[in-house]
């Protein structure tokens, strides 16, 4: 029997592990969190009886532990409810699906515990590479990718012991927008931009993948995973998102990995690795699908994708300040309080007030995001 706690059970990521969880039979779910989302929390604990549950909002936890009384679940709030979860005996993998640097802490903290990570939140990541990664070789502990990409990279290196990457293919979907220029995408609304080609994700990551500031995030993610350059992560544009992601190594070979969008098979890879297990669900059509298309991204029209570049480049605490910026942008564009171009005003704004330190340490990382975001409350009058 494994055992595995859900950091962010409510969302698009959270409920996909947990059907995961249901189709296999053999793994316990001993801890889960999310933000205010009790309703959904409660038919959690109903069905997995989890020992602890975390709830961010502390007057929701409260009237989440009176509506839960008949169970033996014991409920926490705030961000030590969540660092109680990480650190809790009795589970091997930590499944970090929250949205957002909220997940640098309690990750950090289950790596101290001796926890495998199984990580969606690309943000921690980013922003937080530099103590993760140092960190995850001292504790011995498997960091497994589940962003989609990534577990196609993850795949694509399984079995070669150590072959140098010479490059990876990182695929792109170009979002709702591609081949739009700003000019078009001056009065795009929630709606539209909430309209993913090819995956049903949460609100965050859709607008991400919009703007191709998701791309940029996950160029970044590979640079600390797969311990590669930024110069050595090529962005494909391949619209319809069969090829998940592909690896050229040094005598040219290129390994790739497909399938359907469904990220039910990067959670299921992640927890069972290094086996695969049996998945029902749709299965590619070759025959159909006739051809594959790819294309360049452009840099220009999306600003995101090349200021991520130019982050992840700077390095230190400029991605904090790139992610922090767009976490910011982001919530107040789903507010309807900015236009969808703001978003990456705010954050090239923000990265041009920066002065970047070269190795933060992690009161650093989470000064440089509440100074980022105290900057853009100011700028932009909020
Ligand atoms: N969805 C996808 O297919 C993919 C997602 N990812 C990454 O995975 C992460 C999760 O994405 P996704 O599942 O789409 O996001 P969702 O918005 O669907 O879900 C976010 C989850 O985090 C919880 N949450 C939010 N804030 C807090 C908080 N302060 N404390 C505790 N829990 C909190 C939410 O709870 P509540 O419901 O109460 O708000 C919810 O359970 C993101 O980093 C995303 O980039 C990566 C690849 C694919
Ligand atoms: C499912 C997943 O991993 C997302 O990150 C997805 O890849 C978004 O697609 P694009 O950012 O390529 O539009
Ligand atoms: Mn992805």
């Amino acid at each position: 029997m494994k055992r595995i706690a859900i950091l962010g059970s409510t969302g698009s990521i959270g409920t996909q592990t947990l059907d995961v969880v249901r189709a296999n039979g053999d793994i316990e779910v001993v801890g889960i969190a999310a933000g205010r989302n009790i309703d959904a929390l409660e038919s959690q604990i109903r069905e997995f009886s989890p020992k602890i549950c975390g709830v961010w909002d502390e007057e929701k936890a409260k009237e989440l532990a009176v509506r839960v009384a008949d169970t033996d679940t014991k409920i926490v709030s705030g961000m030590e409810g969540l660092l109680e979860i990480a650190v809790m005996e009795g589970y091997e993998i930590l499944v970090t699906a929250v949205v957002g640097m909220i997940g640098i802490r309690p990750t950090m903290a289950a790596i101290e515990a001796g926890k495998d990570i199984a990580l969606a939140n690309k943000e921690t990541l980013v922003t937080a590479g530099h103590l993760i990664i140092p960190l995850v070789k001292e504790k011995k502990v498997r960091l497994l990718p589940v962003d989609s990409e990534h577990s196609a990279i993850f795949q694509c290196l399984n079995g070669e012991h150590g072959n140098k990457i010479e490059k990876i293919l990182l695929t792109a979907s170009g979002g709702p927008f591609r081949g739009w220029t700003r000019e078009q995408m001056k009065n795009v609304q929630v709606e539209d931009a909430l309209k993913h080609p090819n995956w049903s994700m949460g609100a965050k990551i859709t607008i991400d993948s919009s703007t191709m500031v998701n791309k940029g995030l996950e160029v970044m993610e590979a640079k600390w995973l797969f311990d590669v350059g930024m110069d050595d992560v090529q962005v494909v544009v391949q619209p319809k998102s069969v090829i998940h992601s592909m690896v050229q190594f040094e005598d040219g070979a290129v390994m790739a990995q497909l399938g359907t969008p469904d990220m039910k098979l990067p959670i299921q890879y992640a927890l069972y690795y290094p086996e695969r297990r049996p998945m029902k669900g749709d299965r590619l059509d070759f025959w159909s699908m006739k051809e594959i298309i790819f294309d360049k991204p452009d840099y220009e029209n999306f600003r995101g994708l090349a200021l991520a570049r130019d982050a992840g480049k700077a390095g230190g605490s400029v991605p904090v300040v790139f992610n922090a910026a767009n976490e910011f942008a982001v919530a107040k564009f789903l507010g309807k309080k900015i236009s969808y171009l703001e978003i990456t005003d705010m954050i090239e704004a923000a990265m041009e007030h920066h002065k970047k330190i070269a190795h933060p340490s992690l009161d650093e990382v989470l000064d440089a995001e509440a100074e980022t975001y105290e900057f853009l409350k100011k700028q932009w009058n909020f």
